[in-house]
């Protein structure tokens, strides 16, 4: 099957995309908001700014007219910052046709309105078929052909299977769920964890207090995840504990490398500054925060990151607060959880 897709902003992840869907065949057609980038790309065929030392392959048509590069394409991807989702949807809505399907690949929640990106891009383009991509997936593999994993979520199972059906590859291997907020909340969440993962190694700290905030950071994600209606499985797969640990470990990750700096002594601004593309954590972490304190749902350590980034709060401080708080049970506070008998 080849389908005509397009692919909405030329960061890493959709060059990395773009580039694992044309070696499949697909015709590829791969848009971008910045001219000078698009002349740089058209002639040395690589994404230098943020993708170097990879050659896009013939089938990449690079387009800077959205209009054009959208007419016509059986499958949209969104691979823009998830901030910019809302205005470039906004932008072409009466161009999409509602046949079209929408798939969005950014990992994080709108700042104001605290909607996940599958809520916003039903606010904007209600009547297409919809999909949300995510995993433990960095680009930089991805575009290597390394073996990687993805879930695509819908909550229609045909829509969810014509998607893995456009992206599976030998190296590509693509699961479903119907579960969309869990699949969203995980892929957005654990990138708050992550900047603590690297605050932790700026820090100088070890292996046991990494293996500790990603365990019970997953916790602190599937505790808010449940109250919002994500299916608390999701976050035992790929998209949950899965990018946790890819993202939590990895140099690749911008949100790690941001929180090693910040460890380091970096005033948050300057670390997010130097990184040169996305760090979704930062604005994840502020909604997190917020929803935490709708839901009244406990997330110590969304909270702590969030002091350190919004109320230049001491890193060293905040492993304190959270080593200190009242002691508990390991499994009580799991929302839904029986109450545990001795
Ligand atoms: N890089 C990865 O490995 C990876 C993997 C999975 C998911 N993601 C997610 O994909 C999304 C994009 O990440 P990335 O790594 O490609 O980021 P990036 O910083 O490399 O690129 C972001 C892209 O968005 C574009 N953009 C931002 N605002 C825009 C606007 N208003 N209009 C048009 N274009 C705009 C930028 O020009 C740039 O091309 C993020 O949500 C990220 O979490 C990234
Ligand atoms: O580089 P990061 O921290 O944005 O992480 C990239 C991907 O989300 C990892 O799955």
């Amino acid at each position: 099957m080849k389908n005509i897709i397009c692919v909405i902003g030329a960061g890493s992840w959709g060059t990395a995309l773009s580039i694992s869907l044309s070696k499949k065949g697909h015709e590829v057609r791969l848009w971008m908001r910045d001219g000078k980038q698009l002349e740089q790309m058209k002639i040395s065929r690589e994404n230098v700014r943020y993708l170097s030392g990879v050659i896009l392959p013939e089938n990449i048509k690079l387009y800077g007219d959205l209009r054009e590069a959208i007419h016509g394409a059986e499958l949209v991807l969104l691979t823009v910052a998830s901030q910019s989702v809302r205005q470039v949807i906004h932008s072409i809505k009466d161009a999409v046709k509602k046949d079209q399907v929408i798939v969005n690949a950014a990992k994080g929640l709108e700042n104001e309105s605290h909607l996940t990106i599958s809520q916003v891009i039903k606010e904007e383009l209600p009547n297409n078929p919809f999909a949300v991509l995510s995993g433990p997936s960095h680009a930089e593999e991805v575009c290597r052909d390394m073996p990687t994993t993805l879930v695509v979520g819908s909550t229609k199972k045909n829509v969810a299977e014509f998607v893995q059906d456009v992206f599976i590859t030998p190296k590509l291997r693509i699961y479903t769920n119907p579960d969309v907020i869990g699949i969203e909340l995980g892929g957005a969440l654990k990138n708050v964890i992550a900047l603590g993962a690297g605050i932790c190694d700026g820090l100088g700290f070890g292996d046991n207090a990494k293996a500790a905030l990603m365990t019970r950071g997953i916790r602190e994600i599937a505790r808010l995840g449940s109250v919002m209606g994500a299916d608390i499985n999701t976050f035992s797969g790929l998209t949950g504990i899965g990018d946790l640990i890819v993202t939590c470990t990895s140099m690749h990750s911008r949100n790690r490398r941001c929180g090693i700096q910040i460890g380091q002594g970096k005033k948050a601004q300057e670390a997010i500054e130097s990184i040169g593309m996305v760090v979704e954590g930062v604005v994840t972490t502020k909604v997190a925060y917020e929803l935490s304190q709708q839901f009244q749902v406990e997330m110590p350590i969304t909270t702590e990151i969030y002091k350190i980034l919004y109320e230049d709060s001491d890193a060293r401080e905040a492993v304190i607060n959270l080593m200190l708080r009242s002691r508990t049970h390991e499994l009580e506070e799991i929302v839904g959880n029986q109450q545990i008998e001795w």
